[in-house]
C-alpha cells in the first residue's frame, strides 16, 4: 500500500483536494484533527503541554484551549518548536497505526493530509507528496473569508512559520493547481490513477 501526502500553505485547499480523494474512495488521515483528537486523548500528552505551557492549555472543561495555543506559538518560534516536538511524535505513531490496518485490509494507496509534511520531518516515511498551490495572496483572502477570528496580521504570522510555495513545489512530487488556472478534478482523477498504477 502506498502512503501519500498531501500538503500546502495555510488557504491552500488541501482539505478541499483531500475531500475530492475521500469520494473515490481513498481513506484520508487529517493530521490537524488527528492531532487535536490525540491532545486531548493523551493523557501523558495533556500532562506535558500544561507543562510546557501552563495550565491555561486547556479549559475548565477540559478541552484543548485553542486560541491560547495559537497566540503562545504562533508568535514565538521556540514556543512552536516545543509544541511541535511534543505532538508531532505522537501523530507519527497514531498515523502510522491508522495506515497499518489500512493496509492489511487491502487499500491499493491512502492519504495523509498535514499542513507540514516537510517542516515535521513526517515526509521520511511516505510513498510521495503531492503539494496543493495557490499564491499567497489568493490564501490569505480564502483564510480570512474561513476563519472569521483570525485577522491579516495572524494569518501572515502563520504562513512566516511554514515553508514557503516555492521550496514546497520545488520538492513536491506531484502539484494539484487549486489557483483557479486549473480545474481540480481532472487532476485528482490524473493522480488517483497514477496511484492505483504504482501500487499494484
Ligand atoms: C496551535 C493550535 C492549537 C491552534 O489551533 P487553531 O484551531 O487555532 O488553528 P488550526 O489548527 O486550524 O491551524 C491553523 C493553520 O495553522 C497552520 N498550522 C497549524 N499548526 C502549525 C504549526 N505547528 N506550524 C505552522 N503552521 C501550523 C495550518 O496551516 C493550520 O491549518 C493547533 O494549530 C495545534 O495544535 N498545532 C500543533 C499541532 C500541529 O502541528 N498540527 C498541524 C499538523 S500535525
Ligand atoms: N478553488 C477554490 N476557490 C475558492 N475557494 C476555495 C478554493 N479552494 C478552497 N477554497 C476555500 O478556501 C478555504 C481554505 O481551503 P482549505 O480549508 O481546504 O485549505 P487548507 O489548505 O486545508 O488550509 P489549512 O492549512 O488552514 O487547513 C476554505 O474555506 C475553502 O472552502
Amino acid at each position: 500500500m502506498l502512503r501519500i501526502g498531501i500538503t500546502g500553505g495555510i488557504g491552500s485547499g488541501k482539505s478541499v483536494v483531500a475531500r475530492v480523494f475521500a469520494a473515490l474512495g481513498v481513506p484520508v488521515y487529517d493530521s490537524d484533527s488527528r492531532a487535536k483528537y490525540v491532545m486531548a486523548s493523551d493523557l501523558v500528552l495533556r500532562a506535558q503541554l500544561q507543562e510546557a505551557f501552563g495550565t491555561e492549555a486547556y479549559d475548565a472543561a477540559g478541552q484543548l484551549n485553542r486560541p491560547y495555543l495559537a497566540r503562545v506559538a504562533f508568535n514565538d518560534a521556540a514556543q512552536l518548536a516545543r509544541l511541535n516536538a511534543l505532538v508531532h511524535p505522537r501523530v507519527g505513531e497514531d498515523f502510522a497505526t491508522w495506515a497499518a490496518a489500512l493496509a492489511a485490509a487491502g487499500q491499493p494507496y491512502v492519504l495523509k493530509e498535514a499542513a507540514l509534511l516537510y517542516e515535521s520531518g513526517s515526509y521520511r516515511g511516505l510513498d510521495g507528496i503531492i503539494t496543493v498551490f495557490a499564491p499567497a495572496e489568493v490564501r490569505a483572502a480564502r483564510v480570512l473569508r474561513r476563519d472569521g477570528h483570525r485577522s491579516a496580521a495572524e494569518v501572515q504570522a502563520i504562513m512566516d512559520k511554514q515553508l514557503s510555495e516555492d521550496e514546497k513545489l520545488a520538492r513536491a512530487d506531484y502539484v494539484v493547481y487549486n489557483d483557479d488556472s486549473q480545474l481540480v478534478l481532472p487532476q485528482v482523477l490524473a493522480l488517483d490513477a497514477t496511484f492505483r498504477k504504482r501500487s499494484t
